[in-house]
């Protein structure tokens, strides 16, 4: 297999670079758009055209390659992790911020066997810039290896988390009383890109110490979770045991340390999983 991920690798970077180029095409055009779980959960055409390119793409290389991707899934398809070889695509995340130009978007792709990412690849494509990781190879941007901060004082650190999709009132209200428990440890900062994958990749770039959500979905974090740990980040539920990708829980941060720290502010609640049988919302 060692060989044949190098091949998804390079297949993956060039199907996300691709994937991007229809994304800018289609910034500098009108944007239809259409709303999913929420009327703040936006898709436009060209998240499903992107998709749809991406699979094709990657089922003519690899024809027995499993798939999951967002707008597959929000089209009805099932949400299942196996151990078989599968392909996990957001194929822009940050959608919001496409619709308003906001300049922050990116294709995700991750790679899994056995139910372990192997391949992470985030294109963040206004910036122009390819993350890539491959399991225990390290993690880059355009090619220069990354590093997470050494940052060990959370006083001292900026946290990235974001506000997502659900605007039920005791959902919304459980993430600000996170952020606000977060913001008044203080911590320097408190950030949101409007991309998870984006803030993962923040995270693996030493920009941002931590990066957690409660509410995203494995599409937005299967890549960008193998970018941290790779860069020597940590990736844990936001309880501080161990991720589950499923889940639609994570805490990415740069060492233990500060992880804890956040751990403690965190108000917990569960969404219903990515493969539960009604997955929506
Ligand atoms: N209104 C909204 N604001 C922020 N994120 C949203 C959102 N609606 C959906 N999301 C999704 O939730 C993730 C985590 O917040 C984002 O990466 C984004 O992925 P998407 O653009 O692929 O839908
Ligand atoms: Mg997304
Ligand atoms: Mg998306």
């Amino acid at each position: 297999m060692a060989d044949s991920l190098q091949t998804v690798m390079d297949y993956a970077v060039a199907v996300a670079r691709k994937a991007g180029e229809v994304v800018q095409t289609a910034l500098a055009g009108d944007r239809k758009v259409m709303t999913k779980s929420s009327a703040v959960d936006l898709v436009t055409q060209t998240d499903q055209k992107v998709e749809k390119l991406i699979i094709q793409s990657v089922k003519e290389k690899f024809p027995t390659h499993r798939f999951i991707g967002e707008e597959s899934v929000a089209a009805g398809e099932a949400c299942e992790l196996t151990n078989e070889p599968t392909w996990i695509i957001d194929p822009i995340d940050g959608t919001t911020n496409f619709v308003h130009s906001f300049p922050f978007v990116a294709v995700s792709i991750g790679f899994s066997v056995n139910k372990q990412v192997e391949v992470g690849v985030v294109y963040s494509c206004l910036e122009d810039k390819m993350f890539t990781a491959r399991r225990g190879r390290g993690a880059f941007c355009n090619g220069e290896p990354l590093q997470v901060s050494e940052q060990t004082d959370v006083h001292q650190s900026i946290i990235a988390t974001e506000f997502g999709s659900n605007r039920d009132p005791e959902v919304v209200d459980k993430i600000f009383c996170s952020m606000k428990n977060v913001l008044k440890l203080p911590v320097h900062g408190v950030r949101s890109a409007g991309t998870a994958a984006i803030n993962m990749c923040l995270v693996a770039s030493g920009c941002v110490e931590a990066y957690y959500e409660i509410g995203m979905h494995v599409w937005d974090i299967a890549a960008g979770s193998l970018i941290v740990s790779e860069a020597g980040g940590l990736v844990l539920d936001v309880d501080g045991g161990q991720v589950d990708l499923m889940s639609r829980r994570v805490l990415a941060a740069n060492n233990r340390s500060i992880a804890e720290k956040i751990v403690k502010e965190i108000v917990l609640f569960r969404p219903p999983r990515d493969d539960a049988l009604d997955h929506k919302q």
